[in-house]
This record gives structure tokens, sequence and C-alpha cells, in this order.
């Protein structure tokens, strides 16, 4: 069975002839159009809350089609369209092979660069992120848009200053400094758009809460040009460029926001 990627003969519009899912009425990405999302006052009345505690030695690796960390410590999030709490399991990028694309949501049609994606598991309800990953409400993600600024983000930088240490499938290392995902996030994050979707990749199961924050994260062109150093395979293999799914019908779903 041939693998699923991003490529004409693997990728996105191939993926439903084995994930069937691929067609269902709760994929993700969306095109995010704001005057089409309904304000819901219930989101602040109990305000979407980060504890995100420090990674002592945060596990980086390739896995091929993206860059992932791997969370070990107790980071949860709570509130907004959540009930229960969500423990932290991975964050990794999509991205493109130029500023002009990379995102997966849209924002009124435009994409961003790069997204961000923090993926958390309903630890109220499931014991593992295995067993929440293909329940309806079994994960709740967090997308951040990245645009390009003359900075780089500080954040991240601890992160793209070692990428080239993981350039290759399966390469993996740990970050010696201590390390908060808490730094990833956007400075408001009671700014969001919400609506019930799906991983973005395969197996693209229906079971995520997905929270959109307005205000994206600013990064240099040259922690971009390192995202794009990354291989898919061993050395001499193609650069991972344009991992990102474009966006579904929002369908019969309602998208909120949690401000006017
Ligand atoms: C079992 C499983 C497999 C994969 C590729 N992922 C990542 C899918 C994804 C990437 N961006 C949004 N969803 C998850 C979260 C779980
Ligand atoms: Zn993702």
């Amino acid at each position: 069975m041939a693998t699923w990627g991003y490529g004409n003969d693997n990728g996105p519009a191939t993926w439903v002839k084995s994930f069937p899912v691929a067609a269902g009425t709760r994929q993700s990405p969306i095109d995010i159009v704001p005057t089409a999302a309904k304000c819901d006052t219930k989101l602040t009345e109990n305000p979407l809350t980060v504890n995100y505690s420090p990674e002592p030695a945060m596990e980086l690796c390739n896995p091929g089609l993206s860059v992932k960390a791997n969370i070990k410590s107790k980071s949860v999030i709570k509130g907004g369209p959540l009930e229960g709490e969500y423990k932290l399991e991975q964050f990794h990028l999509h991205w493109g092979s130029a500023d002009k694309q990379g995102s997966e949501h849209t924002l009124n049609g435009k994409m961003f660069p790069a997204e961000l994606h923090l993926v958390h598991y309903n630890a109220t309800k499931y014991s593992s992120f295995g067993e929440a990953v293909d329940k309806p409400d079994g994960l709740a993600v967090f997308g951040i848009f990245l645009k390009i600024s003359d900075k780089p983000h500080q954040g991240l930088k601890s992160l793209t200053d070692v990428l080239s240490e993981v350039q290759y499938k399966d390469k993996s290392i740990n970050i010696k400094q201590e390390y908060n995902p808490v730094c990833l996030l956007p400075d408001n994050i009671n700014k969001y758009w919400t609506y019930l979707g799906s991983l973005t990749t395969p197996p693209l199961c229906e079971s995520v809460t997905w929270i959109v924050f307005e205000e994206p994260i600013e990064v240099s062109e040259d922690q971009m040009k390192a995202f794009r150093a990354l291989c898919c395979g061993e050395c001499g293999s193609a650069p991972i460029v344009d991992n990102y799914r474009p966006p579904l019908p929002l369908g019969n779903r309602q998208l909120r926001a949690s401000f006017q």
C-alpha cells in the first residue's frame, strides 16, 4: 500500500481511497470566514485556560512529513469550547515551499506561510492519546498561523537553530535547555475561532475540536528556510515543503468566534 504524502500520486486528493472518512462531514482544515462566524459568549464565560509546564529534555523528531516535538510533562488546557481537561501530546508544523502558501486553515481564502499545531487529548475521558484519537471528543488542536517578520521568533529559535540535527527522516534529538511550549502561543489567546473537525493527515479521524487563534506568531525568513531544509527521507531526498491539506467544505457546521 503506497504511503500517503503530499505529492501528485499520494497527495490529499488520493487519500480517500485508503481513508474513506476523507469525504466525511467534519473534515479539516477549512477556510475561516470571520463574518460567517457566530460570536458565542459561552466561550468567554468559561475562558480558555492554558497550564503548560517546562519540558526538561524535549524530544524533537523528523517523522518524514513534518517536524514534531513529543511532550512528556503535564501540560493541559481547559475551558472555552472544551469540556474536561485536555493534555498536550505533541506539536508540529505545516509549511510551504514559498511564503505565499503553507498553512492548512485559510483566512478569507488567504494562506499563511506556515501553521503550528499543538495536539491535545481529552485526559478527563480517555486514558491515552491512542484511545482518544478516534473519539468525537477525543482531541483538541491549537492552530496558530505563522507570518513573516524581520525578527526571529525567540520561542521557535530553540528549535529552528537545531533542525539541521534532525534533517533526515527518523532522526531525533533532545533539546538540552528546558523548554516551555507556552512560548509558542500568541500574546492574545482570547481571540479564536472554534469548530468541530478532524486530523488533517491520515487517518483523518473526525475527533478534533479545533481552536484557531486570530493572532499569528511572527517568524523570520531564515527560520522558514530552516523548515524548508528538512528532508523527507535520507540524505539527498526531497525537502519537506507544502505538507498542507487544502481546505474542505464547512458544510452544516457552525464556526464560532470567541470575540466580536
Ligand atoms: C494517529 C495520528 C497520526 C497523525 C499523523 N497525527 C497527526 C495528524 C495531524 C497533523 N495535523 C493535524 N492533524 C495524529 C494527531 C494522530
Ligand atoms: Zn498538523
